[in-house]
This record gives C-alpha cells, sequence and structure tokens, in this order.
C-alpha cells in the first residue's frame, strides 16, 4: 500500500550543534536502508523548506506508523500521511 508523506523538521532552536548533527546522520542511514529495502521508493526536497514529500510502499497504517517512528527525527517532525488508492484512469 502506497501512502503519501510530507515531513516537515523542526529541530529545536537550542539544541547542540553536535547532538543535531548526530540525529541527522542517523537519519540519513535509516532512510538510505528503507530506500534499498524498497519501502521508501521516492524521497523530495521541499524546496525552500526542511521538509519532505515522500511515498512510502507498506502493508497498511500500522506499518507505515512503525516505519515512521523509528525515524531519529521522528520526535522533531510534523507528519501528514495520505493513504493513496489506485485511480481508475492510470495507465
Ligand atoms: O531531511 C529530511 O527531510 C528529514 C529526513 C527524511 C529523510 C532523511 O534523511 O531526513
Amino acid at each position: 500500500m502506497l501512502f503519501h508523506v510530507r515531513m516537515e523538521v523542526r529541530l529545536p532552536p537550542d539544541m547542540p550543534a553536535e547532538q543535531a548533527d548526530d540525529i541527522k546522520a542517523r537519519e540519513k542511514a535509516h532512510a538510505q536502508d528503507l530506500q534499498r529495502q524498497g519501502k521508501w521508493p521516492h524521497l523530495w526536497r521541499v524546496a525552500g523548506r526542511y521538509a519532505n514529500i515522500s511515498i512510502i510502499d507498506v502493508a497498511d497504517a500500522d506499518e507505515l506508523h512503525a516505519l515512521l517512528s523509528s525515524l531519529p527525527l521522528f520526535p522533531y517532525m510534523d507528519i501528514h500521511v495520505t493513504p493513496l488508492a489506485r485511480h481508475p484512469s492510470a495507465i
């Protein structure tokens, strides 16, 4: 099942740079692992924002929640999810 997910990152302005760099490095490694597994087939930066638009390919909403909440940046992201169904005109 495909989900359209928008994630906006809001790190606390007073978070020490070393801690922020560590979270971002762990996030990158985890996101790339999920991409290699085929669970995160699209990851796009929203131009001009610390945000992304993603397509996540998982079995259901429970797996989506588990995936999103496993991200190191999860506590610092506003996340909006749109479940996708097949369009009847799509070829
Ligand atoms: O940078 C972001 O948009 C947040 C997050 C999503 C993937 C990743 O590596 O970081």
